[in-house]
């Protein structure tokens, strides 16, 4: 009976080959495990098999079934409302809950309004200053290795793909002000903590303070878009400490409703406390002492062999009424 119940689940699952490539090896390792006295072996089966079904069923009541993508430049990511507005792009006026927003691939719809691919691969470190027209674009005559590699790469994998709208993704006005429980900001970034470094010596301390420029008109956006006691993640593939603990120095002194908050598991080291002198007079404030333990910087020299990378976590407070004021001048 329970065999019949089992094999009449899993028959229904084996819907590909895929499915039934797996199902005839689990099948097979229960048989060789239970020899011929397991009743108890095909009872787990059958509560696990119970057990991927319900959570199938309440993924597909709660409308996870997939990740909705959407491409929007991250450093308009929030929607300036105006009256014109009103009436396009439902996706920017709907409240939306727990979906998480990733800098990478936002750029895709500029990419292709301007039909011009490369220069859409300096618009991060160009933050401030406008997209750059057509009229701009075609004048352009020096073309970087890396705007070549980019342009190469976009052509091979299109302009993005997700499960839910045919390979097709949906471009974006940006989302209202407090619309997310949760924002991750992956940022671009120098990138110093990735190894083996293919590109190496391309940076100067010039070109570093240009990442935190950018990143910090990032983080702007993720803290409007971020809803009261919702969280913030930011996170770098970099050591560089200007794109790190100066980053969340700026997020705490600017944003006095932000605190950081610990953060499970906790397998980086701490944070680097102190400031840094420039030759030129630049001081760049890192952490403070207490707020090392906050954040997880991992060293690609340390025993956890892993890639430099940094990790803060904040959670959103009450935001006053004078962030309000500062955002709509900003
Ligand atoms: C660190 S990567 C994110 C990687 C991604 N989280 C992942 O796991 O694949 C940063 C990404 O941000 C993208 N990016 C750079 N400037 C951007 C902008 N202004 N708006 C949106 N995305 C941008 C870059 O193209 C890059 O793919």
């Amino acid at each position: 009976m329970v065999v019949g119940v089992a094999v009449a689940v899993s028959l229904s699952l084996s819907l590909s080959g895929l499915w039934i490539c797996i199902w005839w090896w689990c099948w097979r390792w229960v048989l060789i495990s239970c020899g011929d006295g397991g009743g108890g072996c095909l009872w787990i089966w059958y509560w696990f098999l119970l057990l991927v079904l319900v959570i199938q069923k309440l993924a597909a009541e709660m409308g996870l079934n997939c990740i909705t993508a959407f491409k929007l430049d991250a450093l308009k990511a929030v929607w300036q409302r105006n009256d014109s507005d009103i009436t396009t792009d439902l996706c920017c006026s709907e409240e939306i809950d727990g979906v998480t927003i990733q800098s990478s691939d936002l750029l895709g719809s500029h990419v292709e309004k301007n039909s011009s691919i490369i220069m859409e691969g300096m618009s991060a470190e160009k933050s401030g200053k406008e997209s750059v027209s057509n009229e701009k674009a075609n004048e352009r005559t020096y073309v970087s290795k890396a705007d070549i590699r980019k342009n190469i790469r976009r052509i091979r994998n299109g302009s993005g793909r997700n499960q839910c709208n045919g390979g097709r993704v949906q471009n974006s006005k940006g989302f209202s002000p407090n619309s997310f429980d949760r924002v991750l900001l992956d940022a671009p970034c120098s990138a110093l903590g990735l190894r083996p470094r293919l590109f190496a010596g391309e940076d100067t301390i010039e070109s570093l303070r240009n990442h935190a420029k950018y990143q910090r008109r990032m983080f702007d956006q993720a803290v409007q878009l971020a809803r009261p006691g919702g969280i913030i993640v930011y996170s770098t593939c970099t050591i560089n400490p200007g794109e790190n603990e100066a980053l969340v120095r700026y997020a705490l002194d600017r944003y006095t409703f932000l605190s950081l908050v610990p953060q499970h598991p906790r397998i980086g080291g701490p944070g680097l406390v102190g400031h840094c002198e420039f030759p030129d007079g630049y001081i760049e404030e890192w952490l403070r002492p207490g707020e090392e333990e906050l954040v997880q910087r991992f060293d690609p020299s340390s025993p956890h062999d892993t890639i430099g990378f940094f990790i803060a976590k904040f959670i959103v407070g009450p935001k006053d009424a004078q962030f309000g004021k500062s955002c709509a001048s900003s």
